[in-house]
């Protein structure tokens, strides 16, 4: 059975994966930290990675970008989508009221002083937590299941996470305010790393490749060419972020997303073309894109 480490028990990066790849067919490895997740994929002890990479509300995960460009060679074998509904939870209001903390069943987040969570969730959750917690001290976490991990182990009524609903279960939290995010679109894109390649059988995925581009230093309009490669073959570009190659000041490297696979003709052609006017390419993944019907996605605890 293959392994695929993820940030877990019960984060968002679990919920994820296992709404697309299932609970049978593969073992997931939980771990405390996104840095474990890539050295447990690194090391073998794990054969994928997931890692989060861009959210609607937040933009792209930056210091993960750049953990794969500069520290880990593993390709991306797999992306997908996932819709990331924010939950605050604590222990319950009745809890609260016995132990002073001030419960009110109409606000039962009333007295919490405090939130653990991820670094990604407070931006997601920004409008909730400034009307409804302006006081609340916010201390970042590993993970958002984490998190609710901590409330639990504290004891302290007035602590909350912001968390899936999963945690509630585990930890037995109640769930204070449910979908704090700021907009019900918030939706966090994964990818997965790993050796060899993975795909769905049940669903179709988009194909997509992803390639670094360090521009020729000397050749004016570079950046113009490496866009023209892609457009007049009509490759559509998905995405392009530039990122320091931490060699040089000002010296950038340009991540670059588009549609297509590498066993299409367009795709090689076009890499070849930048190559020829003196760009260093390099690819990072050629891979299927997944996204999900909101219907089926989970919703309770
Ligand atoms: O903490 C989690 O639950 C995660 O899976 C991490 C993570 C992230 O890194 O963006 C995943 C999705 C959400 O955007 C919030 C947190």
């Amino acid at each position: 059975m293959k392994r695929i480490a993820t940030l877990g028990p019960a984060t968002f990066s679990e919920e994820s994966v296992q709404y697309y790849f299932g609970t049978e067919q593969y073992e997931y490895l939980p771990f405390k930290g996104i840095d474990e997740v890539f050295g447990a994929t690194v090391n073998g002890t794990a054969d994928y990675g997931v890692i989060p990479i861009e959210n609607t509300l937040e933009g792209s995960v930056r210091n993960h970008l750049d953990t794969i460009v500069h520290e880990v060679d593993l390709p991306i074998q797999a992306e997908w989508l996932y819709p990331i509904r924010m939950n605050l939870l604590g222990l319950t209001a009745s809890s609260a009221e016995e132990s002073g903390a001030g419960g009110d069943p109409d606000r039962p987040y009333a007295g919490i002083r405090k939130v653990l969570t991820h670094h990604a969730a407070p931006a997601q959750c920004s409008v909730f937590l400034k009307t409804h917690l302006p006081h609340a001290q916010v201390d970042i976490v590993s993970s958002t299941a984490e998190g609710a991990r901590l409330v639990r182990e504290y004891g302290d009524p007035s602590i909350a996470a912001i968390s899936p609903l999963a945690p509630a279960k585990l930890y037995g939290l109640n769930v204070l305010a449910p979908d704090i995010q700021d907009h019900d679109a918030n939706v966090t894109r994964f990818i997965m790393i790993g050796r060899e390649p993975i795909a769905l059988t049940n669903r179709e995925g988009l194909p997509k490749t992803t390639i670094l581009v360090q521009l020729a230093e000397d050749f004016p309009g570079a950046l113009h060419q490496v866009l023209a490669a892609f457009a007049w073959r009509r490759i559509n570009l998905t995405r392009i972020e530039s990122r320091p190659t931490r060699k040089k000041l000002g010296s950038y490297y340009f991540y670059i997303e588009v549609e297509g696979s590498l066993d299409s003709v367009l795709i090689p052609a076009a890499l070849e073309e930048i190559r020829a006017i003196g760009c260093q390419v390099r690819l990072l993944g050629s891979y299927s894109s997944y996204t999900f019907e909101a219907s089926t996605v989970r919703s309770k605890a």
